[in-house]
């Protein structure tokens, strides 16, 4: 069985507990406007160019099948609506200046990475971590991969959004160790405003996974004036308290990976980080709601 994945992360210390493996799959059926990873959205491979690192040498022109490559200056682009994402001009790039972000993989490629990694899990409490793009969204490619590491005894962890059809959902949910589960925003309509869909789904799985009492984190990513309002912070503690949760992990917004929308031609979100006292007066709100509040590694 394949899949596309479009990067896995060894040693990574950010995705759960101890050293862990994070694979990312590529796809997202969201498209939060803040996302530091726009590459993972689209479920097919595709061409990133980073023209601050063209040196000029043409030869992406020379070797494009499809007459994509234009020429600005000495610098070489594509013409989004020509180009095949074939990738036959990253082999002949000499600066990488033109880069491949998705690549397909079967499960036995993917666990060839995972298993030499796995003489770390078992000494840092770590383990192997699905992340995306959203994961649940490579549907049975995902569940081959937990099944693999599970046959293992690797301790697994899905970083999800929560959208997910219930019943694949649920069957996901048996086989996962602990969730980190986001929540953006409350209000059904600013969140499709915002991300594409409403948030039904996401609360009805987020709902299950109280239910079944899964180990699980909330993780908030905290966006100035978008999400962190003291409305609905409020509902989100409202939800969260009435599942028997006191405790969010906070992502503050940062502008990593903001330069991979332009090598994708699209416009760079329009956001700064947290001022200190701004981030500050954000965290109070979650504690005046009743919710312990820690900034997510
Ligand atoms: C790229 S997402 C992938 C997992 C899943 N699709 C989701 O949305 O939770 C990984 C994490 O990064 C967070 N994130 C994305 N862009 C961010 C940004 N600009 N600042 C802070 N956190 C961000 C997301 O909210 C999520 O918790
Ligand atoms: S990815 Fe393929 S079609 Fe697109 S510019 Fe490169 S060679 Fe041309
Ligand atoms: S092959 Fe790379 S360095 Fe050469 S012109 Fe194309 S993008 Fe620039």
């Amino acid at each position: 069985m394949e899949g596309i994945v479009y990067n896995i992360q060894r040693m990574s210390t950010k995705d759960g507990p101890g050293l862990r493996t994070t694979v990312f799959l590529k796809g997202c059926p969201l498209h939060c406007p803040w996302c530091s990873n726009p590459e993972s959205q689209s479920f097919k491979p595709q061409l990133l160019v980073f023209s601050n690192l063209c040196v000029g040498c043409g030869a992406c022109e020379k070797t494009c099948p499809n007459g994509a490559v234009i020429r600005t200056g000495n610098t070489f682009n594509r013409d989004r609506a020509i180009c095949t994402d074939c990738g036959a001009c990253v082999e002949v790039c000499p600066s990488q200046a033109r880069e491949m972000s998705g690549m397909r993989m079967t499960v036995a490629e993917v666990m060839q990475v995972v298993d030499s990694d796995s003489i770390f899990y078992s000494n840092s409490g770590g383990g192997v971590t699905f992340g995306g793009g959203e994961p649940t969204a490579a549907g049975d490619f995902l569940v081959a991969l937990i099944d693999a590491c599970r046959s293992r005894g690797y301790h697994t962890c899905l970083d999800t959004c929560g959208v997910c059809e219930p019943v694949r959902f649920r069957k996901i949910m048996e086989k996962i160790e602990l969730f980190l589960f986001d929540c953006k925003h409350m209000d059904p309509v600013e969140h499709k405003r915002l991300t594409g869909l409403d948030n039904t789904l996401i609360l009805h799985n987020l709902h299950n996974l109280f239910e079944a009492g899964k180990e699980l984190r909330i993780r908030v990513p905290l966006m100035p004036g978008i999400n962190d309002t003291d409305e609905n912070i409020g509902a989100m503690a409202e939800f969260l308290h009435r599942h028997g949760c006191f405790a969010v992990d906070v992502l503050p917004c940062h502008t990593f990976g903001f330069n991979k929308y332009r090598a994708l031609n699209l416009s760079p979100p329009e956001l700064l980080p947290y001022k200190p006292e701004e981030l500050e007066a954000a965290l109070a709100r979650f504690r005046r709601h009743g919710l312990r509040v820690t900034i997510a590694k």
